[in-house]
């Protein structure tokens, strides 16, 4: 008998399970059963938006059906096509034999949507292929190949073609053999010689890694249980774990950011552009423009990608730097990937070449240019490009704040320029913020949306202002950070907190990695320091608002960051990665606070959470109403992905909606009454009128702008 279920289980799909399994059972002409998935996938497991619901979801009626199906009388194989993942595949577990198709993956991701396995996934998979291989699925959520799986035991055959076929003959080679040795529940988990050890170290390791993220400790826990206590009571474990992670909100926030990332997908610009108007131009070649930290990543990943690259420097010099560069960095992915150097093929001139030369641009698709931050040099190069490459060739720049208009108005075909925003290391971070300006095509912003998917990026679509949506949230982030230590903390305690709420790296030890010289560069550009500053202007005050000049005086004393060995903290040695708190700076912002008369005060851990990131999500509010980003999701996508922003709280915008929007008016109304000359701090007017209407939900914001003056 062939019982077939749907992509994602709903409760109709459980139930013709349950028929089907009862019938097959009740049937004496029926010998064995084979289940498989419709249009060639198996499944993705329950339902994640039912989460919401957990009374009525699906997944509560999962686990009596994987049971139903281990205490058959008949023998049952799964029939593995396309994906089993989370509920599918414990329903895969639930049977006695597995066949899966070569291009199948299977996988466990719950741990990624803030829950763990919780039809008896938990307890079936190490006794089946171990703790540490369970662990280790488990806890990272990943989707292994049909071959690791075979590998592992969790599959019994691999089909290169028909896998029902495949299955179906399985199914009658095995009727009549006893059951009992298939059924994963009798099965005792496989010890370890130092179990009791191996876990422990696991459970220190996902801590570390989670950084405060619940699920991946509580999957641990619920292995343990697997390791050290009957299947029934293993069961229950597992169960009170799953309802402790339900309830804890960070599934809730991991749900919606898994959402968000496909939401953003669906671009559209205030002017009515989307999808549905544009075309995006195919990309068969490409050319990087300046090979520096963000360039090599780039080249790499288009490399990746497939995509023949031309990489450009302006002399042989750096090129000659950044050849290398580049080469180590495709070597070592090549060391990661399957079929390595020979499939990136990275050593044949037709899909990497190296140049000097202008003219190799004529006939590319693409063109990124990566050169330093300035605009009169980016000028000068789009208007090269202008003039050298084909009519059809889209113009990327890879600024991280300059306007997409002026660098645009270079060249004679402002509808093809676009800004295309990597995040450093560029071929690992997946963020790629896509800024179009006042004359970019739609076609342009689909092709680079295209380009995004091909580079395995999340491509995010927002509109052109300074900074765009990342920077120019993290703006006032840091700028209250630098206030706080003027006004009595230090970098550490800033960075501790932060670090604490989940940030990857807090924005000291940040700004020391990107080196403090970029933002100086930018505020001598901005003529905020430096010899353009007017004679007389107050040193903590520019147009009339606080500023801060400490990370000025930390350059002008040579300290970078990391390649110094010094910025806001010491480090072994130039280009040193450990950094310690620094006698010196405590000296230094002591002696700073005596100039200027600044009575340094004791600065509470709410205080320090609350000025950074209700600073941050305030300019949020500020670029939906501007009609910047098209929702909140946007945002909550570019932080998560781009800035280290813990996953398991939603991104900024979503963090704002769990702590109730009235709070946030509240706390900012409060810390700007201290510091009026902080515009940062004013409630944004957006988050005013929500709070007025009554804090509507998240998915509602959009509703309440008016646009106006779409910032195009
Ligand atoms: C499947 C994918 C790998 C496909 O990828 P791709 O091809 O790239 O397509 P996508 O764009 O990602 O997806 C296409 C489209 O599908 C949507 N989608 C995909 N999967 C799901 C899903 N599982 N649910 C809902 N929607 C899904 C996706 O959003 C896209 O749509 P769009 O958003 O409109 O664009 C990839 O999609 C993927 O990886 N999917 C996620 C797979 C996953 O995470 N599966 C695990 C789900 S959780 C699960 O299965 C667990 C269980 O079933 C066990 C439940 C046990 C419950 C125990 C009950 C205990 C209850 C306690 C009661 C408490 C009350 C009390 O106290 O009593
Ligand atoms: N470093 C970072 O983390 C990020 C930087 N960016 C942006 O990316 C751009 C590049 O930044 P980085 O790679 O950090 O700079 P970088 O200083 O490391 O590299 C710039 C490279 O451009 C080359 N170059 C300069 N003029 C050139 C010309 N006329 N022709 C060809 N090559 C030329 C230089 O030789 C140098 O190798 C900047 O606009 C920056 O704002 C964007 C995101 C993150």
């Amino acid at each position: 008998m062939v019982i077939e279920s749907l992509f994602y289980f709903s409760l109709a799909v459980l139930q013709a399970l349950e028929d089907g399994l009862k019938k097959a059972d009740a049937d004496p002409s029926v010998k064995a059963v084979m289940i498989c998935g419709e249009n060639g996938k198996f499944s993705a497991g329950a339902d994640i938006r039912g989460f919401s619901a957990p009374q009525s979801h699906p997944g509560i009626g999962l686990a009596p059906i994987v049971s139903l199906i281990e205490s058959s009388e008949k023998p049952v194989v799964a029939a593995i096509e396309g994906v089993a993942l989370g509920g599918g595949l414990e329903v895969a577990l639930g049977c006695h034999y597995r066949v899966a198709h070569v291009k199948a993956r299977m996988g466990l991701p719950e741990v990624t949507i803030g829950l763990l396995p919780g039809a008896e996934g938990t307890q079936r998979l190490p006794r089946l292929i171990g703790v540490p291989a369970a662990l280790d699925m488990i806890t990272t959520g990943k989707h292994i190949p049909a071959t690791e799986a075979l590998k592992l035991g969790l599959v019994d055959e691999i089909a290169e073609e028909n896998t029902i076929e495949a299955a179906i003959r399985l199914a009658n080679k095995v009727i009549g053999q006893p059951l009992a040795p298939r059924r994963l529940s009798l099965k005792p988990v496989p010890t370890l010689p130092n179990m009791e050890a191996f876990l422990r170290e696991a459970l220190v390791k996902v801590k570390k890694q989670a950084r405060g993220c619940l699920a991946p400790e509580l999957c641990v826990q619920a292995v343990r249980a697997a390791s050290e206590r009957p299947f029934a009571e293993g069961l229950r474990r597992e169960r009170e774990l799953f309802r402790l992670l339900l309830s804890s909100g960070q599934a809730r926030a991991l749900q919606y950011a898994f959402f968000a990332e496909r939401a953003v997908r669906r671009w559209a610009t205030p002017a009515g552009a989307s999808w549905s108007s544009a075309n995006a131009q195919p990309v068969r070649s490409a050319a990087v423009i300046g090979l520096g930290t963000m360039g090599r990543g780039i080249v790499t990943s288009l490399v990746k990608a497939n995509i023949p690259v031309v990489a450009l420097e302006q002399d042989l010099e750096n090129l000659k730097k950044g050849r290398k560069a580049v080469m180590l960095l495709l070597e070592r992915e090549a060391m990661k990937m399957e079929g390595g150097a020979q499939r990136l093929d990275f050593h044949n001139p037709a899909r990497l070449q190296f140049t000097v030369d202008f003219d190799l641009l004529r006939d590319v698709d693409l063109v990124i240019e990566a050169v330093f931050e300035n605009m009169a040099l980016k000028k000068e190069i789009f208007h090269k490009l202008s003039k050298i490459c084909k009519p059809g060739a889209l113009l990327c720049t890879n600024t991280s704040a300059l306007n997409i208009n002026e660098i645009a108005s270079a060249t004679s075909r402002p509808q093809q320029v676009i800004g295309t925003h990597f995040f450093s290391p560029a071929h690992v971070m997946r963020l790629l913020e896509i800024i179009y300006g006042s004359h970019t095509s739609p076609s342009a912003i689909a092709t680079a949306m295209q380009l995004a998917k091909a580079l395995n990026k999340i491509g995010v679509v927002v509109g052109n202002c300074f900074g765009f949506v990342g920077n120019r949230m993290m703006f006032p982030y840091v700028q209250q950070a630098v206030f706080l230590l003027e006004e009595g903390s230090r970098p550490e305690a800033v960075d501790e907190v932060l670090e604490d709420f989940g940030f990857k790296i807090g924005p000291f030890r940040m700004s020391d990695l990107a080196g403090l010289d970029v933002g100086w560069r930018s505020r001598q550009g901005q003529g905020l320091t430096g010899p353009s500053l007017p004679a007389g202007t107050p040193a903590r005050q520019r147009h009339g608002q606080r500023y801060s000049p400490l990370p000025d005086l930390l350059c002008e004393h040579g300290r970078f960051g990391q390649k110094t060995g010094h910025g806001w903290y010491l480090y072994e040695k130039a280009g040193g990665r450990t950094a310690t708190p620094d006698p010196w700076l405590h000296n230094f912002l002591a002696r700073y606070r005596d100039t200027h008369g600044i009575k340094a005060r004791a600065i509470d851990q709410e205080e320090i959470l609350e000025r950074c990131l209700f600073a941050l999500i305030n300019e949020g509010f500020a670029i939906l109403a501007e009609g910047i980003a098209s929702g909140p999701e946007h945002l909550d996508v570019i932080y998560i992905n781009g800035y280290g922003w813990p996953r398991h709280r939603g991104g900024p915008m979503f963090y704002a909606s769990t702590v109730g929007l009235p709070r946030v008016l509240a706390k900012l109304e409060q810390y700007s009454e201290v510091h009026p000359d902080v515009p940062g701090l004013r409630p944004n007017a957006f988050l005013r009128k929500l709070v007025a209407v009554g804090s509507p939900p998240l998915q509602e914001w959009m509703s309440y702008v008016s646009w106006q003056s779409p910032k195009l």
